[in-house]
């Protein structure tokens, strides 16, 4: 099948971060290419520094060295989904307001296009939750939260999309939903990042595994980095250095 791409290459160079003047160095020097409309893995030990690369490629965190997202048309659509959001459960926020929220500028209270409900109530409803489309954010559980977050980052069909931890607290139904629309954004050409744990599922969705424990300890096609996909090996991935990783990682394969 001929896709067209319409994701960005994510070019790193020297990207380094710390959050504060005096704090330790969190992230780098990480110099890297992910290729434009594959979907990427990025896997590590907690505190490895993920989240903050995610967030540094979508420049919501300050960092030093450039990325540059090289897009094949133009600037496309970039939609994010955190590894957690929290929502006050007294908050009057429903689950179709919050969908609504980056749809327009208008206030939330002002009547909306039967359009947009329309399109709306369709996402929600591939990602099994337009039942629950007046309830309050707060009061969704954390699985039912993290199918609303994905649902409104697809609900305009992103060129790339990151994802932190997406199938966290999801049931099997909703990690089976979720690898299947990952895998449609690919087919349809866009460029997908995810932090993720599990091996099982990195396999099945990723094209490219990046493994992040400060700096980039070791990338490549899925056979090249988990040969055998067992936690251990998980574990000594982490810990191996950038200079013995390669070497290492051919090892143990
Ligand atoms: N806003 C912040 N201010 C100060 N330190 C931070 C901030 N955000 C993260 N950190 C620290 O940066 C380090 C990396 O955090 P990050 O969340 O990027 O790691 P991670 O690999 O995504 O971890 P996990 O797998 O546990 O989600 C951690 O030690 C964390 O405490």
């Amino acid at each position: 099948m001929n896709i067209k791409i319409t994701g960005p290459q994510i070019q790193l160079q020297n990207v380094c971060l710390s959050y504060g003047e005096h704090d330790a160095q969190i992230l780098g020097p990480i110099t890297h290419t992910l290729a434009a409309g594959q979907c990427h893995v990025v896997m590590g030990p907690n505190g490895g520094g993920k989240t903050s690369l995610l967030r540094s490629m979508l420049g919501l965190t300050p960092f030093t060295g450039r990325i540059h997202l090289d897009w094949p048309n133009g600037r496309g659509r970039v939609a994010y989904v955190p590894q957690k959001a929290s929502f006050e459960p007294s908050l009057p926020l429903t689950v179709m307001d919050f969908m609504l929220l980056n749809q327009s500028q208008t206030p939330l209270f002002w009547r909306r296009k039967a359009k947009t409900i329309t399109r709306i109530k369709d996402q929600l409803a591939v990602l099994g939750m337009v039942e629950k489309a007046e309830r309050k954010m707060g009061r969704l559980s954390g699985g039912e939260q993290q199918r609303v977050l994905f649902a409104q980052a697809l609900l305009d069909a992103p060129d790339l999309i990151m994802l932190d931890e997406p199938a966290n607290g999801m049931d099997e139904q909703g990690i089976s939903l979720i690898e299947f629309l990952i895998k449609e954004l690919v087919t349809k050409g866009a460029s997908v990042v995810a932090v993720h744990h599990d091996l099982n599922a990195i396999k099945r969705i990723a094209h490219q595994v990046h493994v992040i424990n400060k700096t980039l300890v070791t990338s490549g096609s899925v056979d090249q980095v988990l040969p055998k996909a067992q936690p251990t090996d998980f574990v000594s991935l982490c810990q191996l250095s950038q200079h013995q990783s390669n070497h290492q990682i051919r090892a143990m394969a």
